[in-house]
């Protein structure tokens, strides 16, 4: 079952076109990655999604139900935390949890319970301080922790880790992946191997379009672009074999160094053929030569240049 349905959805502000017919799904129990570059309309997607702002057109379904915008009935399945949280400085972590919760209409003993478990899961259960004194980490793993308080079907974290050095970001990252399989986790980010690591399905978003969706290995294998890496002991070694004619055809899409030639392709068979005519050619061996898979950060590359 998919727990967010997006169909044929369009934002404009004024004659800024930010969201252009953007249709994609989110399964249940997945790890969603939202890509997208600074400006790509995430949090406006997110805003719409949590029916805050007004679509120009297009439907939002959470849970099977349509997304009214300034009706808040399909916020009762979502968790959210946005990308600067705001909390009560003076506040202790337990008290910060207790009142969300108290505001969410939770029995006490609830209230209690869960917020234990989850100061626990997010690693703040032994740190009894106020948060105006927390880290930029602390407060974000604190926000997951609120946006978790009412079990929601679906958390929605808008670039949770842009913010956070490598510690930060992993600590962030592995509570996602601790909550999987009982929450979903649809989060946004332009940080590309944090997605790599946690995420099952991606979205990428770019000029207000749907550029790749899909499970992380399906869209790795549909939009396959290898790199063959010719590395060679000193630079003129490099120069003399590309002036190869065999290699002519592969020039296009290349990325050169001191001393190595990535040949970027979407034919790795045909480009091995070439660079192998080319070494008997110019009598030039590479001191390596290997075929590269493709990353994410590639194939985003490709979508976005
Ligand atoms: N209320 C608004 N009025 C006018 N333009 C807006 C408004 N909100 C967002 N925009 C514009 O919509 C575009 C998308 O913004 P949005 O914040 O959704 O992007 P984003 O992908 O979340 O980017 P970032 O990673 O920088 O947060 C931007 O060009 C932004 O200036």
């Amino acid at each position: 079952m998919d727990i967010l349905n997006i169909e044929h959805l369009s934002k404009s502000f004024g004659t800024n076109n930010v969201i252009d017919d953007l249709s994609f799904s989110v399964p249940e129990n997945s790890i969603f990655g939202f890509i997208g570059q600074n400006g790509a309309g995430k949090t406006t997607t997110m805003k719409m999604v949590l029916g805050l702002l007004k679509a120009t057109s297009g439907k939002i379904n959470v849970c099977g139900e349509q997304v009214t915008y300034g009706q808040n009935k399909t916020n009762k399945y979502i968790g959210y935390l946005p990308d600067v949280p705001e909390f009560y400085g003076y506040m202790k972590p337990f008290e910060y949890l207790k009142l969300c919760g108290e505001i969410t209409g939770l029995s006490e003993n609830k209230i209690k319970s869960r917020s234990e478990e989850l100061l626990v899961l997010v690693g703040l259960n032994k740190f009894n301080k106020r948060i105006g004194g927390f880290s930029r980490g602390m407060k974000q793993r604190l926000g997951i922790a609120q946006a978790l308080l009412n079990e929601p079907r679906l958390l929605i974290c808008d670039e949770p880790t842009s913010a956070l050095d490598p510690v930060g970001r992993k600590e962030i990252l592995d509570i996602l992946h601790k909550v999987k399989g009982k929450t979903t986790v649809l989060f946004s980010t332009h940080i590309l191997s944090d997605v790599e690591r946690i995420c099952d399905n991606i979205a990428v978003l770019h000029g207000g379009k749907l550029a790749l969706c899909g499970t992380l290995s399906e869209v790795k294998s549909q939009h396959k672009q290898d790199g063959l890496l010719v590395e060679f002991a000193s630079q003129v070694d490099k120069q003399q074999f590309m002036t190869s004619h065999s290699l002519a055809s592969l020039m296009t899409n290349v990325e050169v160094t001191n001393t190595s030639i990535i040949f970027h392709t979407h034919d790795i068979e045909k480009t091995e053929m070439a660079v192998i005519s080319a070494f008997t050619e110019t009598k030039i061996l590479p001191i390596r030569l290997e075929v590269l898979e493709p990353t994410l950060e590639s194939l985003f590359m490709e979508v976005v240049k």
